[in-house]
């Protein structure tokens, strides 16, 4: 894949990273380094309160821009972070995976804290801030303002990350679509990876991180991969992850906890609003 190289970033051959039986699905342990990830959520932690939306039970930023309601970007330069060091946009453009992307790389990142959960408590006048694990995210799709490829870089902790499909034919009163509750992929996000889900992953598939505070897995044998023991279902990466707490539990199953995450989710904006500026002379 040499001529998806950016400058000095070399390119990474994504093929050496497919997820076995799923063409849509590529898992890289160690996207970056440990200095890089402790540079980031320095960043991410420095960064002023207003740069933060609070949701009703997480916070996220967004870098590169807003979108409009009609799902446009209106572009922000990318922070040096994520564009000069680490380099993680030309890195990611040197996948080839958004080459058929209108812009050829991601365009915007929303960076999302999740696995913490910010209760804020007053007790005679001073405020605190309790920190509480085990947050999620519902399962939702991305949606049309992106060109269907989306990168996950995670730091600070691990997370499982499934994705869903529709019941077929079964649409609800609402006009709403029911979702079977088995996960079709369960992929076990360490810190420093990043996850690449596109095609029908990303336009016929819905994703989710479950709320609980930690995973528990059950070894796999000779004949069974491990389990994610709750729901029964495989972790589809296990013989990629490098993390030594999770190579561990792979063989001999156990709890992983999680602790505070942050998530880059970086796509391509279709749509880029061009601002005419109207400058005095
Ligand atoms: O935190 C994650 O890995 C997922 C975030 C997500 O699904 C999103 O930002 O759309
Ligand atoms: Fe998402």
């Amino acid at each position: 894949m040499g001529s998806t190289a950016t400058g000095n970033t070399p390119s990474i051959d994504l093929s050496r990273y497919r997820i076995p039986g799923h063409d849509a699905c590529y898992y890289v342990p160690d996207f970056i380094t440990e200095e890089e990830e402790r540079y980031l959520m320095d960043k991410i932690k420095e960064s002023p309160q207003q740069r933060w939306k609070q949701l009703a039970n997480r916070r996220l930023q967004l870098w590169g821009g807003e979108l409009t309601s009609t799902n446009a970007l209106v572009a922000q330069p990318m922070p040096a972070f994520v564009d000069t060091y680490p380099d993680i946009i030309a890195r990611l453009k040197g996948t080839g995976v958004f080459m058929d992307a209108p812009h050829g790389r991601p365009n915007h990142i929303i960076m999302n804290e999740v696995g913490l959960f910010r209760r804020s408590i007053t007790l005679s006048d001073q405020f605190y801030e309790q920190y509480l694990p085990g947050q999620g995210i519902m399962p939702h799709e991305d949606g049309p303002a992106y060109f269907p490829v989306v990168a996950t870089i995670s730091l600070g902790s691990h997370c499982i990350f499934h994705y869903y499909q529709y019941k077929p034919d079964d649409t609800l009163p609402d006009g709403g679509r029911s979702i079977d509750p088995t996960p079709v992929l369960s992929v076990l996000l360490e810190p420093r990876s990043v996850v690449i889900s596109e095609h029908s992953l990303y336009t016929a598939h819905l994703h989710a991180i479950r709320e609980v505070e930690e995973d528990i897995i059950t070894a796999g044998n000779a004949t069974t991969p491990p389990l994610l023991s709750d729901l029964g279902v495989p972790i589809v990466n296990w013989d990629r992850v490098t993390l030594p707490a999770a190579v561990k539990i792979m063989s001999e199953g156990g709890a992983l906890k999680r602790a505070a995450r942050y998530s880059l989710t970086c796509r391509d904006v279709k749509k880029v609003l061009q601002l005419k500026l109207f400058t005095k002379r």
